[in-house]
């Protein structure tokens, strides 16, 4: 086997040897479907007729996107997927406040390197923080995968994106992360994959890489790969749910494309609505009043992010709501037992369920018609908390500085 990781991934799981733009039929190695998604999934899978999924080892269920249920539909709709889980005997079922899917399969050793990871959510890209290739599809493509264990892909061209240096004081994975989908641009990167090479990804934290991966999609990626390291393998030990072996690209590997940036070059980032790639320093936009703060999401909600939030707000108060939602109960855990939970809660900050929260608007936290929420989430869609609110994104940082001043505030004044 040779070429891009995603070129070795592929020829893996569909047993032979394939290049980019190659159509193939692969095995999955684990698919993922959450209370949002499984629902239709399941409803396609039993139009099919078939009575037994591929492979109830195989199958990860989280509930994350409504829970604890909101509505009446919603509390029916998750009874239908856990009678699902008991008749098909699928052992990795997660109940609601467990995590958001995104966390919970890195957490529970799922996402590894080499292994093709497919989730019916669009974010399922993270797993690439690990060297994996993780990508989302619809609801009924599941289906196919409960079904049969595969999936037909065009296997993609891969970009190389090189970032070297160092990020300087207050800039963090989530400012490197809208400074890259704001070059690249929301469409930027369709279908092809991308590998993060440079000192500077190399020195970002599993959580940072974790940022990064998450919002490849955000550039049209299919994927988003860190090569993994003596830190991604750190943090599989004694947590990874099977065996695995690392792929890398070859030096001779074809990119389609190659791109490098200087991290020192990047300033504390900000997408304004109503796109992703709407990038502008925050500075350019320092001054802008705020309704509300929002610290979490599959993009944010882990320890570190918990912890640089508690470091701006230690010992003084929010001037807006300010909502957290860790991204898993093992994050909750660890925020309480370090004291970051308490300093956030002293600051006035509302903790919600681990889970989505008000990630995408459904419930616990939407925003008014005209109000503005600044949030560490990965997209800033119109509508999206909230019919006719504003979104803006940054990093925990600059969330929890703008929480203190009721307005978008640069973080470098509180650090
Ligand atoms: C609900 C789900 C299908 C959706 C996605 O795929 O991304 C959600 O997680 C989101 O972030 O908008
Ligand atoms: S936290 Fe937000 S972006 Fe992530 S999976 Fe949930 S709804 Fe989607």
């Amino acid at each position: 086997m040779q070429g891009t990781i995603s070129e070795k991934i592929f020829s893996r799981t569909s047993g032979k040897n394939v290049s980019a733009n190659d159509f193939v039929s692969a095995n999955i190695d684990y698919a993922m479907a959450h209370d949002g998604t499984s629902v239709l999934a399941l409803h396609s899978f039993r139009e099919m007729g078939i009575s037994k999924v591929w492979d109830p080892e195989k199958i990860i269920l989280p509930f994350d996107h409504l829970v604890p249920a909101a509505t009446e539909a919603a509390a029916a709709l998750q009874k239908n997927t856990r009678e699902f889980v008991r008749e098909q005997g699928i052992s990795h079922f997660y109940e609601g406040g467990e995590g958001i899917c995104h966390q919970v399969l890195p957490e529970k050793g799922f996402a590894l390197p080499g292994k093709l990871i497919i989730g019916a959510d669009s974010h399922s890209c993270t797993y690439g923080a690990f060297g994996a290739f993780g990508t989302g599809v619809g609801a009924t493509d599941m289906a196919e995968i409960f079904a049969s264990g595969k999936l037909w892909f065009k296997v993609p061209e891969t970009i190389k994106m090189t970032v070297d240096g160092t990020l300087k004081k207050g800039v963090y994975a989530k400012d490197l992360t809208l400074y890259l989908v704001g070059k690249t641009g929301i469409s930027g990167a369709t279908y092809k994959a991308v590998e993060f090479y440079g000192s500077a990804i190399a020195d970002l934290s599993v959580a940072g890489r974790m940022t990064l991966c998450n919002m490849a999609i955000e550039m049209g990626a299919k994927s988003g790969i860190v090569p993994p390291d003596d830190k991604t393998f750190a943090f599989l030990k004694g947590r990874a749910a099977a065996d695995y072996t690392p792929v890398y690209s070859d030096p001779d590997a074809v990119f389609c494309r190659e791109k490098y940036y200087d991290a020192a070059d990047i300033e504390p980032q900000v997408a304004c609505p109503h796109e992703v790639d709407n990038v502008e320093p925050v500075l350019k936009v320092a001054g802008t009043p705020i309704d509300q703060a929002f610290i979490g999401t599959c993009t944010n909600g882990r320890l570190e992010d918990l912890a640089t939030a508690a470091e701006i707000l230690k010992g003084k108060t929010v001037k807006v709501r300010t909502i957290a939602t860790p991204a898993s109960r093992s994050v909750l855990l660890e925020a309480v037992s370090s004291g970051i939970f308490e300093t956030l809660v002293k600051a006035g900050v509302s903790f919600i369920t681990p889970g989505c929260g008000p990630c995408l608007g459904a419930h616990q936290g939407i925003i008014a018609e005209g109000e503005t929420c600044l949030s560490t989430a990965n997209r800033n869609f119109r509508g999206r908390m909230g019919k006719g609110g504003n979104v803006f994104l940054g990093s925990p940082a600059t969330v929890a500085a703008s929480a203190l001043t009721g307005e978008i505030t640069d973080p470098r004044e509180f650090l």
